[in-house]
């Protein structure tokens, strides 16, 4: 199949702020490994029927009406006249993964109501309206956050499940239309209109700006199902969501312009192992926009400074999306890209396959010690504003240890939650645990993070919803000591293979993956034989350097835990930060280089050569936009980056391996502690943490006073030998 022409513009205008990396349009071989791909991605469940498809249009229509008839009743009871109220108006729009065209079956249809300046959102939307929907029989699971930073209106219509945010303009008449991509559409919009609108304004946007939104949908829908697998898809818990994933997916689309999905996939792979966050990934320039609304821009807001991946909005007002990537998200969607690079690569050789590719990551095999966060409430409704609170707290628990521990300890957050089955009101949220890479037994010493976890509950506990019942309570276990429930049809297998680190992230050809869509939070755990003089030696590596972790005071719990009860600990010790050296200031090249070659060179109707294109790739990557060139006037603006090696390491002319060596450790300066990142790990064995010793389970102390009173101690010693007496659960 030859080249499709697309030189990179779209209606005479180039699409993005560089020109492509490359012009070069499907071989054969692409032809055939994207058909693979899409057979794949429909053999995994995700595309919906056309019978749904249909449902889902029924389904919008209907919503349509209920808003017309809404802002008409709202209109009159507002006391406008008999002609006003037959033009009142209110229209829907979609945004999300149904509008990108992504969605899967049981996926969420995102809308926005935008409605005139005489329905406001309290009373009219989530007062009239709601009372409207309560009414409707076809409505059900009705469930209004008003308080939320978006404010949201949940429910299903038909059976299929609606986010519904709401708009009021300032217009009097909403025409049917009304164009909102429009930056006036803002104007004497409130600021909860604004968040809004912002949903809608950059899907539009996105899908205005990719060359081909065909190649882009399969793409994404591609990458979505990827990060679900590999346990890397979610906002909330410092991945990334849906939002997130399409704009990195576009701005590949737009380096690439006549790829075919399977190239999109592997360029997606290779670009983002190779750059060099926090540069941003933008698909068009940062307007500032008339209207002074806040753009982000780490000239002018500190906090903007401290964003370690930014991915920029394209609609007015550019704000990043990702602003809840940790040190630690990074680092494990850093060792993702990286494995999927691999496995691209070697697919190209015929070494890998698609099954490869979407491996499930097995979590619970990846450590030896996790922190499990259990939740209990007393009702249905209770749970869930609970779950919804506790979920959007985890992530600052991640950054709290971390920092506490000066980064000897990481995190990981498992996204997603654990429901146990034998209580529908009882869940739990896990992070693994490991040293981080170099740091040795000996330079570990002990850590006492009781302060961490007791901020965390403190912070939990300030929930201004709480009601009695809800309750959490944060326990350390082993890996062995993991509840049934967190298992594929809640069965332990009956051995868990340790994996190690390398295996972690390497492919794994010989696991057999069942491809069960949609179940992004299920790891697949598998049962396998374990050599047994590689278990003899870990089990000696564990009598050597088993640690201490003590998870409370000795005091009684209140009955509900979930863990090891153990004896209690001795006295605890804090450990000092010195020796830690906190390598988060290395390099990161100052010099803006010329962007790529001219498009003439890109040659047309066939993939540029490899070693070209790579080096195109890696042109990008170190003088990525005006960025560099913004970060060195920041610089000189803020004392506090201090970015030695500015300017002083790798260049345009470096090799692709230097360009990853410099990814891993090209981040930003930072001295704000929430902010502050170290340098991350790629290569190299990661040191996991070996055996906590002790596991009480915590006392109850969400809420004000019990926090206080009860003071969870976790303690790491690397160097007590203690003996463990837990059992499992
Ligand atoms: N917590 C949030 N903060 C900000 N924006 C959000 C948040 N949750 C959702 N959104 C916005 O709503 C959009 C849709 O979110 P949603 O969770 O429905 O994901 P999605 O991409 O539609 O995927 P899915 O198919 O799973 O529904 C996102 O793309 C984002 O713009
Ligand atoms: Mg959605
Ligand atoms: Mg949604």
């Amino acid at each position: 199949m030859g080249s499709q022409g697309f030189n990179g513009q779209k209606n005479g205008k180039r699409l993005g702020i560089t020109d492509p990396i490359s012009l070069g349009g499907p071989s054969e071989y692409d032809v055939i490994k994207t058909k693979e791909l899409e057979e794949f991605l429909a053999g995994a469940g995700l595309y919906e029927t056309h019978e749904e498809a249909i449902r889902r249009e029924e389904v919008l229509g209907r919503l349509d009406q209920i808003v017309k008839v809404w802002v008409k009743k709202v209109s009159r009871a507002r006391g406008l006249n008999e002609q006003l109220v037959q033009e009142a108006n209110a229209k829907i729009f979609t945004f999300g993964s149904y509008r990108l065209g992504v969605h899967g079956p049981g996926a969420d249809i995102d809308t926005l109501c935008v409605g005139p300046r005489h329905a406001d959102r309290d009373e009219d939307f989530f007062g009239e309206l709601k009372k409207m929907l309560l009414e409707t029989p076809d409505v059900t699971e009705l469930h209004p956050v008003p308080d939320a930073h978006v404010p949201v209106m949940r429910f299903k219509l038909y059976g299929v499940s609606i986010d519904l945010l709401y708009a009021r303009l300032s217009l009097w008449v909403i025409p049917d239309d009304l164009d909102i991509s429009q930056d006036s559409i803002l104007q004497n919009a409130d600021d909860k209109t604004v968040r809004s609108l912002n949903g809608c304004r950059v899907t539009d946007q996105i899908l205005s700006l990719v060359p081909n939104i065909q190649n882009f949908r399969t793409t994404l829908r591609c990458m979505r199902f990827w990060a679900k697998r590999r346990g890397v898809y979610s906002n909330v818990a410092g991945f990334l969501g849906g939002i997130n994933w399409a704009l990195l997916v576009a701005r590949i689309c737009q380096l690439y312009p006549n790829a075919l999905p399977n190239m999109l996939v592997s360029r997606f792979f290779r670009v983002y192992t190779q750059w060099r966050w926090p540069n941003p990934v933008m698909l068009c320039a940062i307007e500032e926009g008339s209207l002074g609304l806040q753009i982000w821009d780490p000239r002018k807001n500190p906090k903007d400074k401290f964003h370690l991946m930014p991915i920029i909005t394209p609609a007015y007002p550019s704000m990043n999306s990702s602003y809840n990537v940790s040190a630690s998200t990074l680092r494990i969607m850093t060792e993702e890209f990286k494995r999927g690079h691999n496995v691209c690569e070697a697919m190209v050789l015929n070494n890998g396959s698609w099954l490869e590719l979407f491996e499930p990551y097995r979590f619970f095999e990846a450590y030896k010690n996790y922190l499990q966060i259990d939740i209990v409430a007393e009702c249905d409704e209770d749970m869930m504003n609970w779950k919804g609170w506790v979920e959007s707290r985890i992530r600052y628990l991640v950054l709290k240890i971390e920092r506490d521990t000066f980064k000897l300890l990481q995190c990981h957050p498992h996204p997603g939650d654990f429901l146990d089955r034998s209580n529908p009101f009882h869940c739990s949220y896990f992070l693994g645990l490991q040293r981080k890479e170099g740091v040795s037994v000996n330079e570990a010493k002990k850590f006492d993070i009781r302060l961490t976890v007791d901020e965390f509950k403190g912070n939990v506990g300030s929930y201004t919803s709480w009601k009695p019942g809800m309750d959490i309570n944060v326990t350390h276990i082993k890996r062995k000591d993991l509840p049934a429930y967190v298992f594929p049809g809640g069965i332990r297998p009956t051995r868990l293979a340790r994996v190690s680190v390398e295996e972690r992230r390497a492919p794994d050809t010989s696991v057999a993956s069942s491809l069960d869509a949609g179940t992004s939070t299920d790891v697949n755990v598998v049962d396998g034989p374990v050599d047994d003089s590689r278990k003899r030696k870990r089990e000696e590596d564990d009598e050597l350097t088993a640690p201490k972790l003590l998870v409370n005071d000795g005091l009684p719990t209140n009955g509900f835990s979930v863990g090891v009860p153990t004896v209690a600990p001795e006295g605890t010790n804090v450990i000092a930060p010195e020796g830690v050296s906190v390598n988060d200031l290395v390099g990161r090249s100052g010099a803006k280089t010329e962007i790529l070659y001219q498009n003439d060179e890109a040659i047309s109707g066939q993939l540029v050569s490899g070693e070209t294109e790579k080096l195109a790739t890696e042109k990008l990557m170190s003088g990525e936009y005006e960025f560099v060139q913004q970060l060195e006037e920041l610089e000189e603006l803020d004392g506090s980056i201090q970015d030695k090696n500015l300017g002083g390491t790798a260049k345009e002319n470096d090799m692709e391996s230097s360009a990853i060596k410099e990814v891993t450790s090209s981040v930003p300066i930072s001295n704000n502690t929430t902010g502050a990142c170290s340098g991350l790990q790629v290569n190299g064995s990661l040191e996991e943490l070996e055996a906590f010793e002790l596991d009480v389970p915590l006392p109850m102390a969400t809420h004000a006073t019990a926090a206080a009173q009860r003071k969870p101690i976790i303690r790491f010693n690397f160097t007590s030998l203690a003996k463990a007496t837990g059992n499992s659960t």
